[in-house]
């Protein structure tokens, strides 16, 4: 089976989901597996001193479901695929996975996976005039973005690049389209090496098949 993983990250709304959506839409067999489809309930993220629901943090996901999601992908990407509703079909015959999400190469496990890591980022102001304009469940609290989420991005930004390399930044203010078009090219061209290497390997084995009979005849003869 030849099976891709490219990981999404970035930034609160720095174009994760926008950008996986559209790269999803442009290459046969892929999906996507989304961070935040694993946040926990409510009821049990804690507050801390000021009073902020701790979201930020791996903690506060269902990081086990999600790797269970991303397991059974690997196992057979076809099944998994087929549970995802229809799909856009043909083409190339790589499976391709696209995961998502604002902590996904701060979670080690999750990211020993990655074949390619992208990394969207937008500056400061950007990032919250954009997150003022987004409705989560819950809302964001007055002063959230500041008391919680840009330091917590902080930190997690030192932890990864500390620990992770081969990640490729993008600048989170080209437009929809140009993101798209760079990300896009970039993982056709790894899909094409992948089936490059899958064809000279299937052509040494063929290459072993052949031999192992022709060593037969000679010495069946
Ligand atoms: N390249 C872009 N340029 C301008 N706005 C964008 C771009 N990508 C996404 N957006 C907008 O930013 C907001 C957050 O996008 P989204 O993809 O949901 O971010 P994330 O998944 O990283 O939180 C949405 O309103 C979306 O339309
Ligand atoms: O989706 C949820 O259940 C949810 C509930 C509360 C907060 N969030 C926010 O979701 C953010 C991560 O998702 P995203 O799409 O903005 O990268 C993170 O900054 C959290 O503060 C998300």
């Amino acid at each position: 089976m030849r099976a891709f993983i490219v990981g999404v990250g970035g930034m609160t709304n720095g174009g994760k989901t926008t950008l996986s959506e559209s790269l999803k839409q442009q290459i046969p067999h892929s999906c996507i597996i989304a961070q935040d489809t694993y946040f926990k309930d409510d009821s049990v993220v804690p507050v801390d001193s000021n009073g902020f629901k701790q979201y930020d943090m791996l903690s506060a996901l269902h990081m086990d479901q999600m790797m269970s999601d991303v397991d059974l992908w690997r196992k057979d990407p076809a099944a998994f695929l087929r549970t995802r509703g229809p799909t856009h079909t043909g083409g190339s015959d790589v499976y391709l996975l696209i995961v998502e999400g604002f902590l996904i190469f701060n979670y080690r496990p999750l990211n020993e996976l990655f074949d390619k890591r992208y990394f969207i980022e937008i500056p400061y102001d950007v990032c919250k005039t954009r997150r003022s304009c987004r409705v989560y469940d819950p809302p964001d609290p007055p002063g959230y973005f500041d008391g919680h989420v840009w330091p917590m991005y902080l930190k997690h930004r030192r932890e990864m690049e500390s620990s992770v390399p081969g990640i490729v930044f993008l600048d989170g203010l080209q437009s929809k389209e140009e993101l798209l078009a760079v990300v896009y090219k970039d993982v056709i061209e790894e899909i094409e090496t992948i089936k490059g290497k899958w064809g000279i390997f299937i052509t040494i084995k063929t290459t072993d098949i052949s031999f192992f009979f022709l060593f037969l005849n000679f010495i069946c003869s």
